[in-house]
């Protein structure tokens, strides 16, 4: 199969980073889908939806034969949290985070053209939180860094001082369970 046979449907560079540490070679193409919530729609079916309709989008758009497209959301007590509007909705968010243990959930999907039909998985990570101080939030949200970040936080950029412990994927955190996908492309002879 050759080198443009697989095509990462995502604007992510942290998507983007994770699949090449993994020695593989891809092509992105970014979808851009509506990621609003449906009505009484589920957390996982949510990011599963969305993660099948960016890759499938992307397989509208360009040749290949496998699609890889997630979604990432943080789910706190019932609510899910994807990328904060403004100031004062990162810090809503991350104030709700302080000291509270939540869950990172990604979904993805890998649509394989040659079969019409996408494989895909949702793998949850839990995140411990330390109790952060107002000025702690205030300071982080002025570095810019959360507006882009599901929660308004990125674990391996300015919040990794922010987390205590946690239990499960790290590369789903950031955006990409790498174990789960590279073991799915596998299967599909992607790879
Ligand atoms: C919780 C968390 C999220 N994130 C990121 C991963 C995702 O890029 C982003 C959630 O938004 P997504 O909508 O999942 O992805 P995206 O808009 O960045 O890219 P695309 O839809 O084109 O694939 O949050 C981190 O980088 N670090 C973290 O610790």
């Amino acid at each position: 199969m050759s080198a443009t046979t697989i095509v990462l449907a995502s604007a992510s560079p942290r998507r983007s980073e994770l699949l090449e540490s993994a020695g593989i070679s891809f092509r992105v193409l970014p979808a851009d889908i509506c990621e609003d919530q449906l009505p009484g729609e589920e957390p996982v079916d949510h990011v599963l939806r969305l993660a099948e309709g960016k890759a499938r989008a992307a397989a509208g758009m360009t040749e290949g034969r496998f699609f890889l497209g997630a979604d990432t959301i943080v789910l706190c007590d019932g609510e899910i949290m994807g990328k904060p509007k403004d100031h004062a909705d990162a810090q809503r968010m991350l104030r709700k985070l302080s000291g509270v243990p939540h869950e990172v959930v990604t979904g993805f999907a890998i649509y394989d053209r040659e079969r019409d039909d996408a494989l895909v998985e949702a793998v949850r990570t839990k995140v411990f939180f330390k109790p952060l101080r107002d000025e702690e939030i205030d300071a982080y949200i002025a570095t810019g860094c959360p507006f882009d970040k599901a929660g308004g936080y990125a674990i391996q950029g300015g919040a990794a001082h922010m987390v205590q412990k946690i239990d499960g994927s790290y590369t789903n955190v950031v955006g990409l369970p790498l174990c789960e996908v590279v073991e799915k492309l596998r299967v599909l002879g992607a790879l």
